[in-house]
């Protein structure tokens, strides 16, 4: 198991700490300091965590604290400007191009209000090969699968878009705020698939701002920006010379 070491700030006791106790090539996911500017703001500040397979991290923080940014640069949706990610001992330069490794839920539901629940859930399983009879079970979606998709609650809409995430079998989740707008009944079944995740050896991270159905998870409470201060060009470092365009 790794040591639980996070920060979000460049306190060099906690970096050396962490250097120390992490091996680059074992199993799992390493994060280190992760360094992400946006319009001069520099919003991470070196984060570093490792997980080892079938642990969980909940991302905790208040509102821009750069939460579902980190998810964003974990996901491949947008780029770090410096910092590492090595997934069993590999770095991962970029998680879209490593096809099925990240599953990524993001604040929009994304499901085309035309298509019923299952035919959304079947184009987006058919790239995989996967049926999204599952997945639908997992989340007591049957009695809604044949209901088009603009007929459905906000927390039906979550479920939905919930089953569309899980049923790329991938082995590392990101999840921006799962729960939200989930009743007490979808909590409880969101966490036995969580459960059922981290039992095969799955990763989980994910975004809240309540509890998370994630027993023995960490957590890596991200600190507010600090706004007045900026980073006038970004860092010196290469990768921040690329063009704003290449940036989700
Ligand atoms: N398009 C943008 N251009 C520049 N800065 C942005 C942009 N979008 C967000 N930011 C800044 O990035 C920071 C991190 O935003 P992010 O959405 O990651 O925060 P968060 O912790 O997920 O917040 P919340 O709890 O509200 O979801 C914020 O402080 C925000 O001001």
């Amino acid at each position: 198991m790794f040591p639980p070491l996070y920060t979000n700030s460049a306190e060099p006791a906690t970096r050396g700490e962490f250097t120390r106790n992490v091996i680059d090539d074992a199993q799992g996911l390493i994060v280190r300091d992760l360094i992400v500017i946006r319009n001069d703001r520099l919003v991470l500040d070196g984060v570093s965590f490792a997980l080892a397979p079938g642990a969980a991290l909940m991302l905790t923080g208040p509102n821009g604290a750069g939460k579902s940014t980190l998810l964003r640069v974990l996901a491949g949706l947008r780029r770090a400007d410096s910092g590492t990610i090595l997934w069993n001992g590999a770095p991962v330069t970029d998680p879209v191009a490593q096809g099925t490794l990240v599953a990524y839920l993001g604040h929009r539901d994304a499901l085309k209000p035309g298509l019923t629940l299952r035919e959304n859930l079947t184009l987006a399983s058919e790239a995989f090969g996967q049926s999204p009879d599952a997945a639908i079970a997992a989340l007591g979606l049957a009695e809604l699968a044949d209901l088009p998709a603009r007929m459905l609650s906000a927390g039906q809409s979550r479920r939905a878009a919930l089953a569309r995430t899980i049923l790329r079998q991938s082995p590392l989740w990101l999840l921006d705020e799962p729960s939200l707008g989930l009743d007490t009944a979808s909590i409880a079944r969101l966490g036995d698939v969580l459960a059922a995740h981290r039992a095969q050896g799955g990763i989980v991270i994910a975004t809240t701002h309540v509890d998370l159905p994630l027993p023995g998870c960490e957590t890596l409470a991200l600190r507010a920006p600090d706004f007045t201060k900026t980073v006038p060009g970004g860092l010196a470092a290469p990768d921040a010379a690329r063009a704003p365009e290449d940036w989700f």
